[in-house]
């Protein structure tokens, strides 16, 4: 589908979100005027309330959406309906699950540009980017349909012709809690594997960016999942909490901040329900002296500034060896400059605004603090105000690279979760490493060397779930994503996130007599 600049086509999926009659959206014009709750294969109004939420463009700081956060009742509904369709899925052959997850995946595929569109005005990133969460996403689900019709138990031979078979079972009604950097991706990710599983699931996105799951949830019905089986009740805290303590769900899975992520623990632990913990990072970025010089600063450009460097692995920390470090910083200033801000529906922008108002300037408050402890600002870190008078109210900052910054202090301390790199210097290996792991997250980590040898042996090092080699922010759904020590626990992708989402039966047979002990 070829679209204009700034412009998207709109299916009749889409179109049944908006104010009709809708042939084109384009940055200032999208509003959601529908109910954004979705139980039992429908769109609902949800039964009772828990306050209201505003969602925003953040290009132009425009409301899109007001909406009613579901309350207790309306939870309790949408697991009623889930446990419903439970009982039909969970019946299901996994080659049956397979063809209706791969058909969902076919819908995404064919509607990706519609999909990125609304995510693209909801959350603020890049079109381009926007595209490629799409991706992920359908490529998430082809991923976990695969091996929906692949799940199996083992056979095990016992004395005397006894045997033991396990089976792998769904767990029930999963919870997805999401945050609101990936909206979209977030959903699948999570969704994906559960149905695959033979689960169902109730999915509540942040307040921020309500819209796009909606959409999954619509295309899972068309798709000919059975009505009930994934549900999004929209909401903040309140909602979260009534999910996570509700005695029918079986599972929780959490994306977003660690202290959130704490309180989800503490609630599952009351239920004995076991959770996925995807949380928040400070990741280290290492580039070693002999690395290659263009794919190291391209490294550090994609470990840090996609989505507005609102990206949880997002590798902050670029510890950079002395012998280049000049060479390294300059060519990083360049290409950073060069990052085209602006109006994130145009083809060629690149960085779009951040999420909200509060956030921007929490933000800027990191890079104001990060001067006065000593930091210098090589380029960027202030407000950006576009030429479009259109979005003059949007939430944009330019892109910033600090320098002279010590490992005590703020910028490199704590999660900025905004387009803000801090280059550190160091001399050696064992230093470097060192300094790298002296962190209490450990969601990533990157290293850029030449040296096969040296990069093995530094992976092998770093207290991260996830490390790249020569590479940064690349997120192929074949293989496990997931954090070590406060970034969680539990992974979403490859094979081994079937174990997170399914529990293992033991079935014990007897071939003889029992021989009593009584
Ligand atoms: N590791 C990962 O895969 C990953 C991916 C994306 C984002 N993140 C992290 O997410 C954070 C940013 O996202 P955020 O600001 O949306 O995080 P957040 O913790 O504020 O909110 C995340 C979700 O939790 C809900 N929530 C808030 N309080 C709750 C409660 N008491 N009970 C139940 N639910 C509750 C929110 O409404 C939202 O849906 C960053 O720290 C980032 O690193 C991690
Ligand atoms: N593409 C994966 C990013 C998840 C973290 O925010």
């Amino acid at each position: 589908m070829f679209l204009r600049a700034g412009q998207a086509a709109v299916s009749p999926l889409l179109r049944s979100l908006l104010p009709s009659p809708v042939a084109t959206m384009s940055t200032g014009t999208f509003v959601v005027s529908q109910p954004l709750n979705y139980r039992g294969g429908t769109r609902v109004e949800p039964a009772d309330a828990s306050g209201t939420e505003k969602a925003f463009e953040p290009a132009t700081g425009r409301v899109i959406a007001t909406f009613t956060c579901s309350g207790e009742k309306e939870v309790n509904l949408a697991v009623q309906n889930a446990k419903a369709a439970f009982k039909i899925w969970s019946q299901k052959s996994g080659m049956e699950r397979c063809r209706i997850l791969l058909e969902a995946a076919r819908i995404i595929r064919e509607r990706r540009d519609e999909i990125a569109t609304v995510e693209c005005i909801n959350n603020g990133k890049s079109i381009f980017e926007a595209r490629l969460d799409i991706d992920t996403s359908w490529q998430c689900l082809e991923y976990f349909a695969g091996l929906a019709a692949s799940m199996a138990g083992e056979h095990i031979q016992l004395p005397g012709g006894s045997f033991g078979y396990t089976r792998r079972e769904p767990l029930g009604v999963c919870v997805g809690i999401g945050a609101w950097n990936y909206p979209f991706q977030i959903a699948s990710w999570k969704s994906a594997p559960a149905l695959a599983c033979g689960n169902a699931m109730v999915f509540k996105p942040s307040p921020f960016t309500p819209v796009s799951a909606l959409l999954l949830a619509e295309i899972y019905t068309e798709a000919g999942v059975p009505p009930g089986l994934f549900n999004v009740v929209q909401g903040g805290a309140a909602t979260g909490q009534f999910l996570c303590q509700h005695h029918d769900v079986a599972k929780v899975s959490f994306t977003g901040s660690v202290p959130t992520g704490m309180k989800i623990m503490e609630m599952a632990s009351k239920g004995v329900k076991p959770v996925t913990l995807e949380l928040g990072g400070k990741s280290p970025l290492i580039i070693f002296s002999d690395c290659d010089m263009n794919n190291a600063v391209k490294g550090a450009l994609m470990a840090n500034f996609l989505t507005q460097g609102q990206v949880c692995c997002n590798g902050t920390r670029v510890f950079v060896q002395k012998e280049i470090l000049d060479k390294f910083t300059e060519e990083v200033v360049k290409q950073t400059q060069r990052i085209k801000i602006g109006d994130p529906l145009l083809e060629d922008t690149r960085m779009g605004p951040l999420i909200n108002r509060p956030h921007l300037e929490r933000v800027l408050g990191f890079v104001k603090v990060a001067k006065e402890q000593g930091a210098k600002v090589l380029c960027g870190g202030d407000i950006y105000v576009p030429e479009d008078p259109k979005l003059k109210d949007g939430y944009y900052m330019r892109p910033c690279v600090l320098t002279n910054c010590r490992d005590d202090m703020t910028c490199v301390k704590e999660e900025i979760f905004g387009p803000v790199m801090s280059i550190l210097p160091f001399d050696t290996e064992a230093e470097v490493l060192e300094r790298a792991n002296d962190t209490t997250f450990g969601l990533a980590a990157g290293v850029f060397t030449r040296d096969i040898q040296r990069a093995h042996r530094v992976v092998a090092e770093l207290q991260a779930g996830t490390c790249f080699i020569n590479n940064y922010n690349v997120s192929p759904v074949e293989l496990p994503f997931g954090g070590y020590k406060k970034s969680g626990f539990g992974r979403e992708n490859g094979r081994v996130t079937i174990e997170y989402y399914s529990q293992l039966k033991t079935v014990c047979v007897e071939m003889g007599d029992v021989e009593s002990a009584f």
